[in-house]
């Protein structure tokens, strides 16, 4: 079990708090909480001295600027810890989104997206709530009711304990009820974060709910959530609306006995007027620090939850990457030996024995059904995992030998839904490049990936914003991106994971002249789907259950490979009745 109080202080730390800072809040926080202390007195002072005739507009000009001046210190306090407390989580943020980039993909299999984004987003609200509010309460807080104790002890003993022990009363009635309250609080906020997530993937498949015509049965589910959201609101709300009178009740005991109680002693002669005075004044100085504690604890909870996630997240190893590179990373074969993989989230072997060797200049294509592990052998390649058993060797060398950086940048990856970020076309061109390209450049890169066209056509050509996974481009838009970001990238090897969807043919005849441009003198490795493709291969690798099956030209697998030989006449000759009713594998 974690210590989620060094957890809390090495975040607070991670966040690099300035010191100065600090100094200058808490400086102010103690000028004010001197005002805060002094002004009671001061009324009693102008009190007695009225009662005794008097002259006392010094006095009350004293009072004027300690209430002001008290004021002031205590924004400035309050400014400059929420500049610290901001600082912190802002800080928090970048480390933790640079982590969590760095982890190796195997850590996202394992938590999903959702619950990465809250803890940057809530998390770091928590830690923020407690570094900016709930730490100049504390501060303040601590300080006002250690010198109102101090000063109220030093006024008369008697009424200190007769105010004390009233006040403590009234705040054991309210401690288990603020717990109480915390503990709903906090539930309000899972549900509404389960609601975020819930709506967060029902919008990202907008297309999906649409095309099942499931608006209705989505709508239900977050109504649920909605209503378990509003029944816990109101529970919040009728234990805070009956919380309310009783703070105002027992406030009100706590003024009835010390008046009482000191009405008394006023009468006896043994205190001033003054000083009763001063005493329903430090009635407030107690009270309203004590109840920032109350809610500093339950806010300190809730942050040393959030810190624990967040460390653990911290404590995650990253992608492993050797410093120097050995050799030079060009023009080598690409072999794997013996290779066998499992994803960590499911033991089942994905791959067994795999044995495949990609030559510069040459294109090799992987065949096989859905699930055969096709997409996990680029997968490896990119080192997005490493094999269980075997090895992946370039030029002879592990490719886990050379860094990360260096490796994925001989590779370059064109995904089967061609991925757009955020930004413009030309954004999304130059994207993950370190290099500056010129204009020229760009266009150039555009124009062999049969992009140029259609981006000059739209309203601010390269400038325009792609919108959110690049809603307003088609598919054979996005590919021919894709393909002009490799023309830019110039990668040694290139990994094509071929679009299923059907492109109409003079879109696809683009696509296709563009990737023969691209794929000029290049180690080519494709996932193909298209009959076209795989006949132009130099090699094909056939894919059975993890297992290479298979491997040759196409014409050599159609005589040898009865599996070959179906699945080409199933995936690519649609038009005819299947020659066969078994399954292939
Ligand atoms: N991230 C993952 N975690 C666990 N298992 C996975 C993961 N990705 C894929 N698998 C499993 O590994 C096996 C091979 O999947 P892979 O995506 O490599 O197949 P594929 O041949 O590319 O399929 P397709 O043609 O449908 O894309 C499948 O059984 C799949 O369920």
């Amino acid at each position: 079990m974690r210590n989620k109080w060094i957890d809390l202080w090495s975040l607070i730390r991670a966040g690099r708090p300035s010191i100065v800072m600090l100094a200058v809040s808490i400086f102010s926080a103690l000028i004010s909480v001197a005002g805060t202390l002094w002004f009671p007195l001061q009324t009693q002072r102008i009190i007695d001295g009225l009662g005794l005739g008097n002259n006392i507009s010094t006095e009350i000009i004293l009072l004027i600027v300690t209430l002001v001046g008290a004021s002031v210190f205590s924004a400035i306090s309050a400014f400059f810890l929420a500049k610290v407390g901001h600082r912190i989580v802002a800080e928090l943020r970048c480390v933790l989104t640079l982590k969590m980039l760095k982890l190796p993909i195997a850590s996202f299999d394992k938590v999903g997206s959702g619950e990465r984004i809250s803890r940057v987003v809530r998390d770091c609200e928590s830690i923020s709530e407690l570094t900016t509010n709930q730490a100049v309460n504390l501060v303040t807080g601590l300080l006002l009711l250690s010198g109102s104790i101090v000063v109220l002890v030093l006024l008369d003993v008697r009424l200190t304990i007769t105010l004390l022990g009233s006040i403590i009363a009234a705040f054991t009635v309210m401690i288990p009820v603020s717990f109480l309250l915390d503990g709903l609080s906090r539930k309000v906020q899972d549900r509404a974060a389960r609601l975020s997530d819930l709506l967060n993937h029902i919008f990202s498949e907008i297309r999906l709910v649409k095309a099942f015509t499931a608006e209705t049965r989505e709508s239900q589910r977050c109504q649920r959530e909605i209503e378990d959201l509003r029944r816990l609101g109101m529970r919040v709300s009728t234990i805070n609306v009956a919380l309310e009178p009783i703070i105002s009740l027992a406030m009100t005991v706590a003024i009835i006995v010390i008046l009482i109680s000191g009405a008394s002693r006023v009468a006896r002669g043994e205190i001033t007027i003054g000083t009763l005075t001063a005493f329903i004044l430090y009635i407030f100085n107690v009270a309203t620090p004590l109840a920032q504690l109350t809610n500093f604890s339950a806010e300190l909870q809730t942050a040393k939850g959030a810190s624990s996630r967040i460390q653990e997240i911290l404590a995650e190893v990253e992608e492993f990457t050797p410093v120097s590179s050995p050799v030079n990373l060009s023009g080598q074969i690409l072999e794997f030996r013996n290779v066998a993989f499992s994803y960590v989230t499911d033991q089942r072997a994905v791959l067994v024995d795999i044995n495949m060797c990609f030559k510069p200049g040459t294109t090799t294509a992987l065949v096989g059904v859905s699930g055969s592990g096709k997409t996990t052998i680029l997968s490896l390649i990119e080192r997005f995992y490493l094999p269980t058993k075997g090895e992946i060797l370039y030029g002879n060398i592990s490719i886990s030998e050379f860094p990360l950086q260096l490796w994925r940048g001989k590779i370059g990856y064109v995904a089967q839904n061609a991925p757009i970020m955020p930004g413009s076309v030309r954004d999304n061109i130059t994207y993950g490049l370190d290099i500056e390209f010129t204009n020229q450049q760009v266009i150039s890169a555009a124009e062999r990936a049969g992009a140029l066209d259609f981006i000059e056509r739209m309203p601010h050509g390269f400038e325009t914003l792609l919108i959110e996974q690049g809603n307003n481009l088609s598919g054979g838009q996005r590919q021919r991106i894709a393909i002009a970001r490799m023309f830019l990238r110039d990668p040694d090897i290139l990994i094509l994971d071929e679009a299923t969807s059907n492109l109409d043919s003079e879109t696809e005849y683009q696509v296709k002249s563009a990737l023969d441009a691209l794929m000029r003198d290049r180690t080519n490795i494709i996932v193909a789907h298209r009959l076209s493709t795989i006949m132009d291969a130099d090699q094909i690798y056939f894919l059975d259950s993890g297992r290479i099956s298979g491997v040759g030209t196409h014409h050599e697998l159609l005589t040898s490979h009865i599996y070959y030989a179906r699945l080409v006449e199933r995936q690519f000759q649609k038009r005819k009745e299947p020659a066969f009713t078994e399954p292939i594998s």
